[in-house]
This record gives C-alpha cells, sequence and structure tokens, in this order.
C-alpha cells in the first residue's frame, strides 16, 4: 500500500483554508505540524502556542493524479504558487514493528535496564524492567524520564513508601519497586497508564496499587515521583505535600529548566525546598525535601 502526500509550509492564517481545499479535493486526512525552525516547547500557563508558520500535510489515495490536484489546490488557493507544494509518495510501513526495532534495551545509572519486553536482558545480572509502554508514555528515552530512573538507581528507595504521579508505562514506580521499595502506588488520569502500568507491573512481577487520580486513595509516602509538565506539577504542589512525609523527598522532572525557578517557588510555598539537581537538553530534575507541615 502507498500514499501521496502533498506537503506546504503556509502562514498560520492560511492553515485551515488549505486544510479545506485538501478536503474538498479528496484527501483522507489533514495535519498541522510546526515547521521545526521554531522550537515549542510548553507555552506558559494561560497561553496558547502560536506557529507564524504551519506545515500542513494533506495524504492522498496514490491513485489520484497529484498534477490534477495541486491545479485544483491552485484554484482554490490563488495566493499559493505550485511551487509552494512538495508531492511525494510514502510507502506503507509496519509502523508497530518499526518503533519496535527502535526501542532497545538501555542502562540507567549503575545497573538500572530499561529492557523491552520482547527482548533478552543484555545483563541477566542486573536489575532489570521489562516494559512494554502500550499506549503511555515512558520507555526510558525521553530525557526527562531518564533523569528520574538515574537518580532512583543512585538513590535506591530501600524498604520506602513510593508514590509514582503521573505514572505513565509505571517504568518509574516499577523501578522504584524494583530497587527496593517497600510499598509502592502509581496514579495517572489516563485510563490507558493505568492499564500499561498494571501489565508491566505484572511482567516484572513487582507489588504496585495503581488507579487513576480520582479514584485511588493514596497514602502519605517518603518518596514521590512526579514527571509531568511544568503547568500541571504548579497545581498539584499543595497535593504533592499533602501525601508527602516530613523529611520525605520530593522528585521532580517533565519541567524546562527556565521554568526551575517558578517551580521551586511554588513548592517552597507547601513546605517542601526542592533544588535544581540535573538537566538534560533543556530539561530539568528537581530534588528537594519536605521540611514543613503543609501550610
Ligand atoms: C511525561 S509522562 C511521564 C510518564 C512516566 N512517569 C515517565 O517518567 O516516563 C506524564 C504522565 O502524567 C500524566 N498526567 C498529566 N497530568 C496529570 C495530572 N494532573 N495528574 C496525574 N497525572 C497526570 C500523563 O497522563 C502522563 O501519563
Amino acid at each position: 500500500m502507498a500514499w501521496i502526500q502533498i506537503t506546504s509550509i503556509v502562514a498560520e492564517t492560511e492553515a485551515e483554508p488549505l486544510s479545506d481545499a485538501l478536503m474538498e479535493l479528496g484527501a483522507l486526512s489533514v495535519t498541522f505540524a510546526e515547521t521545526g525552525e521554531q522550537e515549542i516547547f510548553e507555552p506558559d500557563i494561560g497561553t496558547t502556542p502560536i506557529w507564524q508558520q504551519t506545515r500542513v500535510l494533506g495524504l492522498f489515495d496514490a491513485q489520484i493524479n497529484s498534477a490534477e490536484c495541486l491545479l485544483g489546490l491552485t484554484q482554490l488557493m490563488p495566493e499559493l504558487s505550485p511551487s509552494q507544494f512538495k508531492v511525494e509518495l510514502i510507502e506503507d510501513k509496519d509502523w508497530v514493528r518499526e518503533w519496535m526495532d527502535q526501542f532497545q534495551p538501555m542502562l540507567f545509572g549503575e545497573n538500572l535496564w530499561i529492557v523491552p519486553s520482547w527482548l533478552p536482558a543484555p545483563n541477566p545480572a542486573a536489575t532489570n524492567l521489562l516494559l512494554d509502554p502500550g499506549l503511555a508514555f515512558g520507555t526510558g528515552t525521553h530525557p526527562t524520564t531518564a533523569m528520574c530512573l538515574g537518580w532512583l538507581d543512585n538513590n535506591p528507595p530501600v524498604s520506602k513508601s513510593v508514590i509514582d504521579y503521573g505514572c505513565g508505562s509505571g517504568i518509574l514506580a516499577i523501578a522504584a519497586a524494583k530497587l527496593g521499595a517497600s510499598s509502592v502506588f502509581a496514579t495517572d488520569i489516563d485510563p490507558q497508564a493505568i492499564t500499561a502500568t498494571l501489565d508491566n507491573a505484572q511482567r516484572n512481577q513487582v507489588n504496585l496499587q495503581a488507579g487513576l487520580v480520582k479514584e485511588i486513595r493514596l497514602p502519605t509516602s517518603e518518596l514521590i515521583l512526579a514527571n509531568i509538565l511544568a503547568g500541571p506539577l504548579a497545581e498539584l504542589a499543595p497535593i504533592l505535600s499533602q501525601h508527602l512525609q516530613i523529611d520525605g523527598q520530593l522528585v521532580l522532572s517533565g519541567l524546562l529548566v527556565s521554568q526551575a525557578e517558578t517551580l521551586i517557588a511554588c513548592y517552597q510555598d507547601v513546605g517542601i525546598h526542592m533544588q535544581l539537581v540535573n538537566q538534560h537538553e533543556d530539561w530539568a530534575l528537581l530534588v528537594g525535601v519536605k521540611t514543613a507541615k503543609n501550610p
């Protein structure tokens, strides 16, 4: 199976009209993407990202006459010239296979391996976490997950009670359990994350409790791991503090280095003294201790 993809980079105001024109000419799907020239991180709280330029991609059946289609597009959008469109033949791939081939065993810290559940462990004597992320976030390839895993390997939570808040695939919760935690609770707002976490826990033969934020009753714990974006982390400060014991540790990632100061101030307000302890590709890892009761 193959497809024809017609792509154009247009001004933000032209993206919607071009999408309509592509659909009118029979596109099976239209996708908007950034152009790659402007980096878009998480927008500031309360703002919407604006792309000055948008890449619009229309996917057509391979049988269409692309020259006729381009003519139609320039009639519907006279402000665009034919040279502004790129036409490509896209071969269908086994996308699942492709993704699986790219996910290889990875070592974090000295001894913690994340091993795709369909591959053998490179070092059977190490701490091996067998993982199939399913539809949830968290394979260890993202810098934020990687920094949390490295921190856990260096600071194994032996005999500690742990909460993984925003568990995704369950990668941090299961790593904590494998590294000696006495109890682990994992929670998320996404049902796919809970399914993936429970599946991965079973695959690794570790005991943990997992449930949606709105359903689970979380205990007060000695360590909380939360790898979520800066906006939700700021909003969650009182809740995470409520579930953290005095002298308990909080590990936060998912925020950018440029957002660290704001987050540190939010957590100071709820009695947790956070510090920037690592950074990778603009992403930050904050670790702190709760020194005061919830105000
Ligand atoms: C970046 S992923 C992290 C997954 C995994 N813990 C890791 O480190 O790779 C963030 C997860 O937080 C969840 N999440 C987002 N907002 C949340 C909130 N307010 N409360 C709980 N979970 C949330 C998302 O559904 C997602 O699974």
